[in-house]
């Protein structure tokens, strides 16, 4: 594979099961070695950054994670904040700021001293994106970010992510709601560990790779000025 991930825009990634979205995302990540070629972020190969100041550049929300169940709410947003402070010293009040803010974007500032743990899966899906958007990073690696939330809640994930755009930021997302992945500015097309397609998610071309590589059982339409991903159902 070789692509360029545009700054300054929102990428979704999109493919079968299997298909090797969540694979791509942690080689970009890091947090898998690519067996072969290169990857760089900011013009500069990714390894070669410091690992701190890496983790200041790139927020990371991945799949299924395991996190510390026994935590608050607040201290698994304050994580976020780790690559922002120095050993062993307590929180700065422009962590604790940023950690207010996170909690508030994810409506989770709520239950901020609740445990991790004693939250609904959308509620805790919404405290780790909180901990991810509290790393402040100029660029946002999120797999399935919109698991277990409700239609409310998902659209004020898109609104979240179109604010972070507007503001510079980079999001690449990986996720299986294509309605909702249509909704970004790209798309990187997976199947079988190949990018079939990288375009606007607006192009026709894009929409046609997608019914293609969905064995045309999905369709995209135009309804009420949003594309939409419709399944074919035999009826
Ligand atoms: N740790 C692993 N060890 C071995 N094989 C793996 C591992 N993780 C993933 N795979 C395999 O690599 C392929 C791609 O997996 P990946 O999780 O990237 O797919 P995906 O596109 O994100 O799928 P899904 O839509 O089901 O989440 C799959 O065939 C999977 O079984």
């Amino acid at each position: 594979m070789s692509l360029q991930i545009a700054a300054g825009r929102w990428t979704s990634i999109v493919g079968p099961n299997g298909a090797g979205k969540s694979t791509l995302l942690k080689v970009l990540a890091g947090l898998l070695p690519a067996r072969s070629g290169r990857v760089e972020l900011l013009g500069r190969e990714l390894h070669a950054w410091q690992r701190r100041e890496r983790a200041r550049r790139l927020a990371w929300l991945g799949q299924n994670e395991a996190a510390a169940d026994d935590l608050t709410a607040y201290d698994v947003a304050m994580l976020g904040r780790l690559p922002h402070q120095g050993w062993m010293q307590p929180a700065s009040s422009a962590d604790h700021a940023a950690v207010e803010q996170a909690l508030r974007a994810t409506q989770a500032w709520d239950w901020r001293e609740r445990a991790l743990g004693a939250l609904s899966g959308g509620e805790r899906q919404r405290v780790l994106l909180a901990r991810a958007l509290a790393v402040q990073a100029p660029v946002l690696l999120m797999d399935e970010p919109l698991a277990n939330l409700d239609p409310p809640h998902q659209a004020d994930w898109l609104q979240l992510m179109r604010a972070l755009v507007a503001r510079g930021h980079t999001v690449v997302s990986v996720l299986h709601e294509i309605s909702l992945a249509l909704q970004a500015d790209d798309m990187l097309i997976i199947d079988r560990g190949q990018l079939r397609h990288h375009g606007a998610a607006g192009d026709g071309a894009t929409h046609r790779a997608l019914e293609r590589v969905f064995d045309g059982r999905i369709a995209i339409h135009r309804v009420a000025g949003q594309w939409l991903a419709l399944p074919h159902i035999n009826v």
